[in-house]
Parts: C-alpha cells; sequence; structure tokens
C-alpha cells in the first residue's frame, strides 16, 4: 500500500519499474501513491525524476517507497534521450535480480520506449526478450489479459515478412506447453481450453490460401491433444474471437502480435495486462507504450498499471499457496 495503510505481515512485495524517463511511466507510478494497495510497492526509479513529476503533475508523493537508480542526464517529459537507456535497463536488471533472490515476490513493468533503446545502439525488441535473457530462459510466451480474454502470441515482436519462417513445429509445442502449464498452474484453470488461431486467411483454406496450418499447426495440435490437452483449431483468426467463443476459450492463441492483440486492445485498451509465462519469475505490465504526448500532463490513466498489480498480487498468491 502506498497511501495510509495499517501494517500488516506478509503482504506482497511488488517492483514496478518506472519505464522510459520521458514517458508516462513516472506519472503513472505517483498515481500509484493516491491508491490504496493492498502490497508492499518499490518503485524503481531516479528519485529526483519521481519528485519532479510528482510536483509537474500536482499529486502528493505520500510515503511512496522509491529505490534509487540514477538517470544518466536529466529527463523531460516527452523529450526522449538515448543516454538513459542504459538507466531504463538498469532498473529492468534491479527488479528481475530482486525478483529472483526472493527479495519480490513479483515485478511490475511502466512502459519503455523501444526505439530510443535501439538509438543507443542496444539490440532490444522488448521487455519479454529482455527478462527472458536475464532469467536465462530459453522460451517465454506473451499473454495479454483484458476485455474479457485472454490472448497469448506465438511470435511477438518482429517484421511480419518474418512471421511465417519463425512459426515451426518445435516453437509451437513449447510455447502451447508453456501456456498450458501456466494457465494451470499460475491461473489455476486445471483444464484449459486454448483456442488456436491459422496463420493465413480461412485457416489456410484447405492449403489454397497457405500451407502453414497443414504442414506446422495441425500435427503439433493433434500431438498435444493426444496427450490430453484440450485445443481448438486451427481456426480462421477472423471469427475466433466471436462472443460465442469468448464464452467458450480459456485463452486464445494467436500466430503473430496484431492478429492477437489489435482484438483485445479494441475491448480492453487502458484496462489490459501483460503478463509474461514460463520464466521462474513473475512479470505483469501494463498494456499500453510511453504515450509520450501525454508525460507530465496528469492526464494519462493508471488503470491498466493498477490492473497489471493487481494480477501481479493475485499470481503471487497463487504461488504462494502452491508453496
Ligand atoms: N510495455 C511496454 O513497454 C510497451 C511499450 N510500448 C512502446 O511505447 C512506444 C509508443 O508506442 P505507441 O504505439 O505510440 O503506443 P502508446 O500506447 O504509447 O500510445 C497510443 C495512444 O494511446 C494513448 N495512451 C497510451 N497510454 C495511455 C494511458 N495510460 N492513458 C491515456 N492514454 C494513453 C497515447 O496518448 C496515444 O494516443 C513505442 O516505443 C512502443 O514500443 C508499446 C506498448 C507496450
Ligand atoms: N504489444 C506489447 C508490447 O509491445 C509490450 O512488450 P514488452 O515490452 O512487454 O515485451
Amino acid at each position: 500500500m502506498t497511501a495510509a495503510r495499517e501494517p500488516t505481515m506478509s503482504l506482497p512485495r511488488i517492483a514496478i519499474t518506472a519505464g522510459e524517463p520521458a514517458g508516462i511511466g513516472p506519472d503513472l507510478c505517483v498515481m500509484l501513491a493516491q491508491h490504496v494497495i493492498d502490497a508492499d510497492l518499490t518503485i524503481i526509479a531516479d528519485h529526483s525524476l519521481i519528485e519532479a513529476r510528482a510536483e509537474q503533475i500536482g499529486l502528493p508523493l505520500g510515503n511512496l517507497n522509491i529505490e534509487h537508480v540514477p538517470l544518466q542526464t536529466p529527463a523531460a517529459p516527452g523529450k526522449l534521450d538515448a543516454a538513459n537507456s542504459s538507466y531504463v535497463l538498469q532498473t529492468l536488471r534491479r527488479a528481475v535480480e530482486g525478483c529472483l533472490s526472493g527479495e519480490f515476490d513479483a515485478m511490475v513493468t511502466a512502459p519503455v520506449h523501444k526505439g530510443v533503446i535501439n538509438d543507443a545502439g542496444i539490440a532490444f525488441t522488448g521487455h519479454t526478450e529482455f527478462l527472458a535473457e536475464l532469467t536465462n530462459t530459453p522460451q517465454v510466451v506473451m499473454m495479454l489479459v483484458g476485455g474479457g480474454m485472454r490472448v497469448a502470441l506465438i511470435t511477438i515482436h518482429m517484421a511480419l515478412r518474418q512471421v511465417p519462417d519463425a512459426i515451426t513445429r518445435p516453437g509451437l509445442e513449447s510455447i502451447i506447453r508453456i501456456l498450458h502449464h501456466d494457465l494451470v498452474e499460475r491461473f489455476g484453470i486445471s483444464q484449459p481450453r486454448i483456442f488456436v488461431a491459422g496463420l493465413n486467411p480461412h485457416a489456410g483454406e484447405d492449403g489454397y490460401l497457405g500451407r502453414e496450418e497443414i504442414e506446422v499447426i495441425t500435427p503439433v495440435l493433434e500431438k498435444l491433444r493426444g496427450e490430453g490437452m484440450n485445443l481448438s483449431g486451427p481456426l480462421p483468426a477472423d471469427t475466433m474471437f466471436s462472443q460465442k467463443n469468448l464464452t467458450q476459450a480459456d485463452c486464445f492463441l494467436a500466430m503473430y502480435h496484431d492478429q492477437g492483440l489489435a482484438v483485445l486492445k479494441h475491448a480492453s485498451f487502458g484496462e489490459g495486462v501483460n503478463v509474461t509465462l514460463g520464466m521462474p519469475i513473475i512479470r505483469t505490465s501494463v498494456d499500453h507504450g510511453t504515450a509520450l504526448d501525454l508525460a507530465g500532463t496528469g492526464k494519462a490513466d493508471p488503470g491498466s498499471l493498477l490492473t497489471a498489480i493487481n494480477l501481479a498480487i493475485e499470481l503471487a498468491a497463487n504461488k504462494k499457496a502452491r508453496l
């Protein structure tokens, strides 16, 4: 909790990385101080950055707990500076280290700007891949939760041109195994029903509109169904998210980023949560980006960050209950 709350034993300890310093992440961290949250939050950020943003948007910091990681150069709202990219990555390293050591029960990330990190000469496609590397996890899965659905992805941050070649039988099998495992173990769904999209229009139209469904997706689904997994598909992606399917699926599995996330964000932008599956640590995140246009204005909506914190609390409690 960040506003007035009675001290309580065993609240989940959650690290929050403030993200890109020129974006809305620092504003959202300040906004957390205005809410009562049943967790011990540690904001990992430059202390003076958060203080300055609080002053800018006219909100008190209260007893917000901030662990200081110094900026490389002063940050102005809305003005990206590649010099601060190493700071952004350092906040992530610190949170991961704390989660791995047991100091934190989970980490929640505010948005980073992928482009400016690359401008600094650091190859970076997203938190998901960076955290996989830091935790030595060979395969992670991105799943978003919102709008009454869960949507996981086979391919994440890659050019559309590269997608078909990146969908392989071993990769698909490994992702479905992780997804199934985490839906059971982390989300407590005993028999998850996973609806799997095809890659091509009409799921390939029997091979006339592409052969990935026949050659890659169907053989993997048949193999895993043989092990007892409840898998539907490959389904035409244009109708996969029908209202009827929303009531029946525990999770949709999309072949590429915008096939799944455009639908989810249409239904829930600003209230959705991004969760990384397959890692030894719990990580949730906002569903939006750095919104440079809103940084320092006080107009950013903290809804997604609050929902991400609540999901982290729930997943940490589920994990504790299983120990
Ligand atoms: N979790 C993360 O670190 C994510 C980072 N990004 C990064 O963010 C950067 C900017 O991405 P964009 O595509 O421009 O998306 P964006 O989400 O930053 O902005 C899209 C639109 O939504 C509005 N918006 C976003 N968050 C809002 C909030 N909390 N309250 C009110 N309005 C909000 C913005 O003002 C803008 O009009 C990119 O570098 C992208 O890679 C994008 C998504 C997730
Ligand atoms: N569209 C989701 C997104 O870009 C966030 O990715 P990540 O930084 O959480 O890997």
